[in-house]
């Protein structure tokens, strides 16, 4: 019996497109390891996989292809090596490297069938959004937060693309909620990693993510002050290793500035002033105390304890930076520390100058392991999230396979809803997306001979028909607009426009002006009776819709109108009534929306498919 036996049965005549299909996946993490396990089961005929990281322990309780032996080794290497045992039959490619690498370009983009993103930030998202729908390539998107997951199905032109829709931004706090006047765990927290850490070991930064300067101009006066404390606390800094340090520091932070803030009585009128902590006391109260206590996470401790912890890890990472400091006489820049949540040092003198600071406040103080998720902005990640949410991207993946596009859904995982799985009809492209609300184009490009003005007069005005009022664009800034022709006569070396980097064009007439243009650089040696700069083919470019729809009421986001109506989603109730049909799949969950069986019938009629039914 041929190991895929099931899976052809399942598939039918899907499964020899799909053992034909070379496929990309991008981070091999949390879901990457299962979608990886699913991929090979599936039986996809080559599979590349690129992920930047080695392995850590921490990735142990739930990325499954790796073990005790692989830390620090490449993810995507071992991930490859796991996975091949599954299935000798798949040909494999790992590639330890940035999904951003220029090696990565549209070219290689477009020798897949389909692109799956594993991946666990924004900027790398958005890039394979990006490059996907250069290459036109359909992308599986896909992510989870402790219970909850999503898989997203991009496909160029037809559906949303992942920036169709603003994506949320961390959480960022008024700098004077931070400095003056906390009032929860976080704000201390967010002091201790983001002011003093930094302030202490690391460059002093002022534009800490986490800041947020809005309303600094209300409060000016009160802003020069922490400036100025910033600065003392610094010359401190110059006192690194002395007998004397751990008091300087604590007296500076937790007496002097505390006094400061209290002597502002107008800000305490309606919150509970802050009490100055005592170095002396609190050096008496922690005598006995080991430095060991700060291995006991769970409990939250005392005051005393806190003070002894302080101590401590303000010593182990006064040693540390001073040792780095010592090597790099060389270096351009001296040697600073990183706050980072695997970081026991780091970790241990955030949690308790965080609990020092909160009781200075009146504020509950949390145990080191609560600060570490909250200092590293941790939600839990399941396995059983990340699984469920590979198996959906590989149903998914199905669809668009199939080339039955009207079929692929949005689908979420939640837990707090009375249904675990549910669905959305994909929506189409958002018209005024900046990234796939554009055309898109190669530029071709004689690096030894085009110049800017190449682009502007020959492609653009002649060939195209701009007006005089448009743009161009880059990572870096504008290259070009009416107002700013220096660059004109720069080449493109100059400009350092390289191949596979974007120029976008963005057409600011006042009548009817067409949608931006999107321009993939490809550096190639042209005749030299041809013109240095060409894009190839005919373009046609869009004008730019006139009106946005407001949103609409049932949450129809963008005011797009739907590929196909939005389905009424079934209840509970009428779920439960179907019976489970000949040859399909339905999964049974109990009122607090957890799965209790699942029926499966298999029907061998119709080449032996087994419809799964995720509708
Ligand atoms: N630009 C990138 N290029 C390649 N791989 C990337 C890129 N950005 C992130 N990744 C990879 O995506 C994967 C995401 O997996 P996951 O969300 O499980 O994160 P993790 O780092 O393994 O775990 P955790 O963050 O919870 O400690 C990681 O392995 C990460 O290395
Ligand atoms: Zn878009």
């Amino acid at each position: 019996m041929g190991r895929d036996r099931f899976v052809r049965q399942s598939l039918g005549a899907l499964y020899s497109r799909i053992k034909q299909a070379r496929i990309l996946m991008v981070g091999a993490g949390g879901i990457g390891c299962e979608l990886l396990k699913n991929l090979v089961l599936t039986g996809f005929g080559e599979i590349h996989i690129v992920d930047l990281d080695t392995i850590d322990l921490s990735n142990l309780n739930r990325q499954f292809l790796f073990r005790q032996e692989h830390i620090k080794k490449s993810k995507a290497l071992v991930a490859k090596e796991s996975a091949a045992k599954f299935n000798p039959h798949i040909k494999l490619e790992a590639y330890h490297a940035n999904i951003k690498d220029p090696q990565f370009n549209i070219e290689w983009f477009q020798g897949f069938k389909i692109v799956f993103n594993a991946l666990d930030n924004l900027d790398a998202r958005r890039h394979v959004n990006k490059m996907c729908l250069a290459a036109d390539v359909p992308l599986i998107e896909s992510g989870t937060t402790g219970f909850n997951g999503q898989v997203q199905v991009i496909v160029k032109g037809k559906t949303e693309c992942y920036d169709c829709n603003t994506k949320e931004t961390p959480k960022t706090f008024p700098v004077c909620t931070i400095r003056s006047t906390p009032s929860q765990s976080i704000h201390c927290i967010v002091w201790a990693k983001s002011y003093l850490f930094t302030e202490m070991f690391g460059t002093s930064d002022d534009e800490a993510p986490e800041f947020d300067h809005s309303e600094d101009t209300e409060n000016a006066k009160e802003i020069e002050n922490l400036r100025k404390e910033s600065q003392a606390l610094n010359s401190i800094r110059q006192s690194m290793g002395s007998v004397d340090f751990a008091r300087k520091v604590f007296e500076k932070v937790y007496k002097d500035d505390i006094d400061r803030l209290r002597s502002m009585e107008d800000m305490w009128k309606t919150r509970q002033p802050p009490a100055p902590l005592n170095f002396d006391g609190l050096s008496k109260a922690a005598e006995g105390i080991s430095p060991s206590i700060a291995q006991q996470d769970q409990t939250t401790w005392t005051e005393a304890e806190n003070f002894a912890v302080f101590c401590d890890s303000l010593k182990r990472l006064s040693s540390r930076l001073q040792k780095a400091q010592a090597q790099d006489a060389e270096a351009a820049a001296p040697s600073v520390l990183t706050f980072d949540k695997d970081d026991d040092d780091t970790l241990d003198f955030v949690a308790a100058c965080a609990n020092l600071r909160s009781i200075i406040f009146g504020i509950e103080r949390r145990s080191k392991f609560d600060i570490k998720q909250m200092a590293g902005n941790i939600i839990p990640a399941i396995a059983t999230t990340n699984a469920m949410t590979a198996g959906l991207c590989v149903l998914q993946a199905f669809k668009v396979m199939r080339e039955d596009i009207t079929k692929a859904k949005m689908v979420f995982l939640e837990r707090s809803g009375a249904r675990v799985i549910n669905s959305d009809t994909l929506k189409p492209p958002n018209p005024n997306c900046s990234v796939c609300g554009v055309m898109q184009s190669r530029l071709i490009v004689d690096p030894s001979r085009a110049t800017l003005n190449d682009l502007v007069e020959d492609v653009l005005k002649t060939q195209l028909g701009y007006g005089d009022e448009f743009s161009i664009n880059n990572d870096v800034g504008t290259l070009y607009d009416p107002d700013l022709d220096d660059n004109l006569s720069k080449s493109f070396v100059d400009l350092g426009v390289k191949t596979d980097s974007f120029l976008t064009v963005i057409d600011d007439e006042e009548e009817n002006p067409r949608v931006n243009l999107s321009l993939s650089i490809s550096e190639k040696s042209l005749p030299g009776d041809t013109k240095p700069v060409q894009v190839p083919g005919k373009l046609h470019i869009a004008r730019k819709p006139k009106e946005v729809p407001a949103p609409t009421a049932n949450g129809a986001s963008n005011g797009h109108a739907e590929i196909t109506g939005t389905k009424r989603k079934r209840s509970l109730e009428e779920d439960s009534q179907r019976e489970p049909k000949r040859g399909k799949i339905q999964m049974n969950f109990n009122t607090d929306g957890f799965l209790i069986n699942d029926v499966v019938i298999a029907d061998d009629q119709n080449d032996g498919a087994i419809v799964i039914d995720d509708d």
